[in-house]
């Protein structure tokens, strides 16, 4: 009996899990595009040059190629596809909706719990370094000023401060120890309430409490307007909700820029509503709203939440599982939440 010859079609690079990678060669042929953009790389699926391809894997950069994962994609893509494996926690380019309703449906991984740390302790850097303001300092030191004229104005201390979790996922229960070892008080919002071994204890509020309240709001949920475009976290924060928080909020980003209406993070900064700002997602990467840049109450960092060899190494070995496991079983390792009932 002749074993049924597949592909699978990498999307993206490699760049640490090669061996992992090189031993999916046993199912079948690993393929590349050569196309370098969108127009080129839809030709291709439309030339039937992928046909055969069973399951692909795609990282985040490598939309400067496709483009979004969206509908237009999704249907070019071939039939024969089943599994789209995405190396990364977020999926916000991948359009799952589209992918569910193919027939067959393309099932779609993303790389849970591989990322916590990295993310989280990037997050708590921001928070330390955004309540201390440490940009301005660092910033006035670079020019050759020491602390700069004026000094910058004194910071706050993490200790007693409460800090509000919206979006209590791996990452955010993660930040959640590492908030407390700083004697910070956390408080979250989530679709759904999580138990109390989930939460650690941590309280649970509704969306306007946790504006009210927080001394630090820490965005830690998805972006999802491809996929659930009717309840989308687009903009979920914006002019209304930066008016509901606290005179001197710090606001901490590290989920995705576009949940953040970055034009009213920028006025809330300058009218001095918002106190700082730590960010490392920004609404259209590698663009920052200039408002931003020039504010030196905002720590910028440029989206390197999991930028670490052990963390980058994981995610890549983690993802190419869901492949292989797929492969054996015809069943992902970590099938994305909107298909969990697929
Ligand atoms: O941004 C990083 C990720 O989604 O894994």
């Amino acid at each position: 009996m002749t074993q049924e010859k597949i592909r699978i079609l990498l999307l993206g690079d490699i760049d640490h899990a090669h061996t992992a990678w090189s031993s999916l060669g046993e199912f079948g042929e690993l393929v590349k595009p050569e196309a370098t953009n969108r127009a080129a790389f839809l030709q291709e699926c439309r030339d039937g040059k992928f046909e055969g391809v069973v399951a692909a894997y795609r990282t985040f950069g490598s939309a400067s190629i496709t483009g979004m994962v969206d509908e237009e994609v999704v249907n070019a893509l071939p039939s024969s596809l089943k599994y789209l494996a995405h190396c990364g926690a977020g999926y916000d380019q991948v359009d799952v909706h589209a992918c569910s309703a193919r027939n067959p449906p393309i099932r779609v991984s993303n790389v849970p719990t591989a990322v916590d740390d990295a993310t989280a302790d990037v997050n708590m850097f921001l928070i330390i370094g955004a309540l201390r303001n440490f940009n301005t300092g660092m910033q006035a030191l670079r020019e050759g000023k020491w602390r700069g004229q004026p000094a910058p104005p004194l910071g706050h201390d993490p200790q007693g401060k409460v800090l509000g979790i919206l979006g209590m996922g791996g990452i955010g229960r993660n930040l959640k120890k590492k908030a407390e070892a700083f004697g910070m008080k956390v408080i979250y919002h989530n679709r759904r309430q999580l138990s109390d071994e989930l939460s650690g204890g941590a309280q649970y509020v509704t969306f306007d409490k946790l504006l009210s309240t927080s001394d630090v709001l820490s965005l830690n949920l998805p972006l999802n307007m491809l996929t659930l475009p009717e309840k989308h976290t687009r903009h979920i924060i914006s002019k209304a909700e930066f008016a509901k928080m606290k005179d001197g909020v710090v606001v901490v980003n590290t989920a995705r820029g576009a949940v953040i209406d970055e034009a009213a993070l920028v006025d809330a900064l300058d009218a001095g509503k918002v106190f700082s700002a730590g960010l490392d997602v920004f609404e259209e990467e590698p663009k920052i709203h200039p408002g931003l840049v020039r504010n030196p109450n905002v720590l910028l960092v440029p989206h390197m939440g999991t930028w670490t060899t052990e963390t980058q190494t994981a995610m890549e070995e983690w993802a190419i599982g869901n492949i292989r496991v797929a492969l054996q079983s015809g069943k992902l390792k970590s099938p994305v939440p909107e298909q969990a009932d697929l």
